[in-house]
């Protein structure tokens, strides 16, 4: 479960998420949607203790993420928007592997996760090739496959499906699809809610650091236009 209580967070004169309260359960499928600077990745970013906030705090699984960041990135995986900032191997295999590496799983273990994760997001056979040497698109899910591989409680995503072609964003939402069903929660941010709507148990909508609404998809649709963003069709 992921508590944010109070939540205020500023970068200079500008207050990118203000007095932000809300809670994502165990199991839940939340978009956070808003417009371009409304304060969607400045709020996930508390989640695993990435900023400090100015005031109020984040609680993952009750603990103060600011306590334990260790205990919070453990149960929390993000994908970021831009991941070439969160790259830690050399080839793709090395990248996926090394979380799993880092909770001490043994060896066959770490295995059947890179499969796994890398076969979530059409990878397969391709653990050797070097990062810096794939596409964009290519790069974005060997980002997402490095969350995925965690196996985390709870997988936070930031525009997941920028630069991704038709087939990966199928092969990732099968993915979601399966893992959401298995209990993890999935809080996704996305401009691009067509394949996200229907999934979602809540959409919380933000809009200049607060929190408009938070509501069930249908309740959501019609509200969705005074925060600015397109409903999905
Ligand atoms: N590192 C930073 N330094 C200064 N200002 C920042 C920084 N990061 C974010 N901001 C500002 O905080 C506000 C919220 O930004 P944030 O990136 O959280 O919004 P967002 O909703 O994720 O936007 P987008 O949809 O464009 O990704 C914006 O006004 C942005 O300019």
């Amino acid at each position: 479960m992921i508590t944010v209580d109070g939540l205020t967070h500023a970068f200079g004169a500008t207050t990118a998420v203000d007095d932000v309260s809300l809670m994502i359960d165990d199991g839940e499928w939340v978009v956070l949607a808003g417009p371009n600077g409304s304060g969607k990745t400045t709020l996930v970013r508390h989640f695993t203790a990435l900023l400090e906030p100015d005031a109020g705090m984040v609680r993952v699984n009750g603990t103060p993420a600011a306590n334990d960041p260790v205990a919070a990135r453990t149960s929390v995986g993000m994908v970021f928007q831009s991941p070439r900032e969160g790259f830690v191997g050399a080839t793709v295999g090395a990248d996926v592997a090394f979380g799993p590496e880092n909770l001490g799983l043994d060896h066959d273990e770490i295995d059947r996760r890179v499969d796994d994760a890398l076969a979530a997001v059409n990878l397969d056979g391709r653990r050797d090739e070097r990062i810096d040497a794939l596409s964009g698109g290519e790069q974005a899910r060997v980002a997402i496959a490095a969350a995925v591989a965690m196996e985390p409680d709870h997988l936070v995503l930031d525009e997941p499906f920028t630069g991704l072609d038709w087939p990966a964003q199928r092969s990732v939402l099968e993915h979601l699809d399966d893992r959401y069903a298995a209990g993890m929660s999935i809080i996704v941010v996305s401009h691009d809610l067509r394949d996200l709507f229907d999934r979602a148990d809540r959409v919380i909508g933000l809009e200049a650091g607060s929190v408009r609404f938070d509501l069930s998809p249908d309740a959501a649709r019609d509200r969705l236009p005074e925060i600015d963003v397109r409903p999905p069709s």
